[in-house]
Parts: C-alpha cells; sequence; structure tokens
C-alpha cells in the first residue's frame, strides 16, 4: 500500500477511536503494512484524534526509522512482532478502553469471552456459541521484553498460528487487535470492545 493511503486510513482510525473514547489524552497507537518489509506507524506522543498525515512515518520491520529524525511510537516492537509473526496482518491497532484497562487489572493470564453474537469479529468464528480466550500479559516499559514474552505465549499456544486470537490485553494498559487490513481491525476492535464493555458491566449487576 502507498504511504499516503495508509496515513489517510490512520488519520481517520484515530478520529473513530477518539469518538469513541478509547484514546485518551496521547494513549493509542496504530500502523498499516506497506509492503514485506516496511510499516506506516503513528509518531509518538500524538493525540490520536487530532493527527494528520504528518504524525504518520515509516519504519521497518525491526522499528528502524526511514527518517531517524523522526520518533515512532513507544510501542512500535509491538506492532512489529504481530506482522512479523502473522504474515496476514494488515493493520494494528492499541487503543485505552476503560473497560480493557480495568478488566485486564482484574484477570489472569487470559479473558475468557463466551456467548457473545459478537465473537463472529474473530476469525474462524461463525456462532455465538464459542468462546474466546483472549492474552492478557504484563505490562512492561521494557517494550522488547514485553514482546519477547509475547512470542514466547504465542510459541507455546496449542493448536498452531490459526488457534492465536488477533488480539491482545496488557494488564492495565490497553488492547492490540489486528487484521488483514484497516476497515477490519476497527471491526475487530469495536467487537472486542463491546463484549469487554458487557463483560464489564455483567461483573457490576453481581
Ligand atoms: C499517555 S499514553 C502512554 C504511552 C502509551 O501507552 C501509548 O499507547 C501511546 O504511546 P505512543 O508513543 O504511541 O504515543
Ligand atoms: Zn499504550
Amino acid at each position: 500500500m502507498r504511504l499516503e493511503e495508509a496515513a489517510a486510513q490512520i488519520v481517520a482510525a484515530g478520529r473513530r477511536l477518539d469518538a469513541l473514547g478509547w484514546v485518551p489524552a496521547t494513549a493509542g497507537n496504530f500502523s498499516v503494512r506497506l509492503d514485506a518489509r516496511r510499516l506506516a506507524v503513528t509518531v509518538s506522543g500524538r493525540h490520536k484524534g487530532f493527527l494528520t498525515t504528518d504524525d504518520v512515518m515509516v519504519v521497518d520491520l525491526d522499528g528502524v526509522a526511514e527518517d531517524s529524525r523522526q520518533r515512532s511510537s513507544a510501542e512500535t516492537l509491538l506492532h512489529c512482532g504481530i506482522y512479523r509473526r502473522f504474515p496476514e496482518a494488515g493493520a494494528v491497532l492499541h487503543g485505552h478502553s476503560i473497560a480493557n484497562t480495568v478488566l485486564s487489572r482484574a484477570a489472569g493470564e487470559s479473558l475468557t469471552l463466551a456467548g457473545y453474537e459478537l465473537l463472529k469479529v474473530f476469525p474462524g468464528l461463525p456462532t455465538h456459541e464459542a468462546e474466546v480466550a483472549v492474552p492478557v500479559v504484563p505490562n512492561d516499559q521494557d517494550i522488547a521484553r514485553m514482546q519477547r514474552g509475547l512470542d514466547a505465549l504465542w510459541d507455546g499456544m496449542p493448536g498452531g498460528m490459526a488457534a492465536i486470537p488477533p488480539g491482545y490485553l496488557i494488564r492495565g494498559h490497553g488492547s492490540y487487535v489486528w487484521a488483514p487490513d484497516m476497515p477490519s481491525a476497527l471491526a475487530r476492535m469495536e467487537g472486542l470492545e463491546f463484549m469487554l464493555r458487557c463483560a464489564l458491566e455483567e461483573r457490576s449487576l453481581r
């Protein structure tokens, strides 16, 4: 994909997720795969609801910036980790919603979503009669170390690549989702966040 098109998609995604309240302050980061070796990713520290195409830059799959004067997202290596592992990933979204933050603090090593119609946003689930165990990983300011932990987790998951859910939660921090393209990534994030919000509300009813 051309950088201009990717940047326009990222700017629009920022507006959408800001309208939903999932990227408060300067939280969140987004990316789109450009080709086999490069991705377009948000510049660090910008408010994601007010992005312009100048707030999107190019890095390689090791997180090295094409233009060394620009500083990419502090979490760039998590985006790279997804594109490196999942060849079908074309867009990655990260947000900090209240639901993902609160539930990830309370959860164990995964958070199971079961019985929701919106489970169909995940691949290979044609019915609500299913469950997805969304991994919950520890937060860590050392992002390279966090990515090594994710790689170890994915390596150890039974069922191979197809069984790995296209998203995870970072405890007390936020969610990551990915999909083949930006519209699908937005749909997955909205679906995941809807189910997390439901789970949170169900807990408050108990
Ligand atoms: C104020 S949010 C703290 C950093 C973070 O978690 C985030 O998602 C945004 O960081 P970035 O460097 O991508 O702007
Ligand atoms: Zn974050």
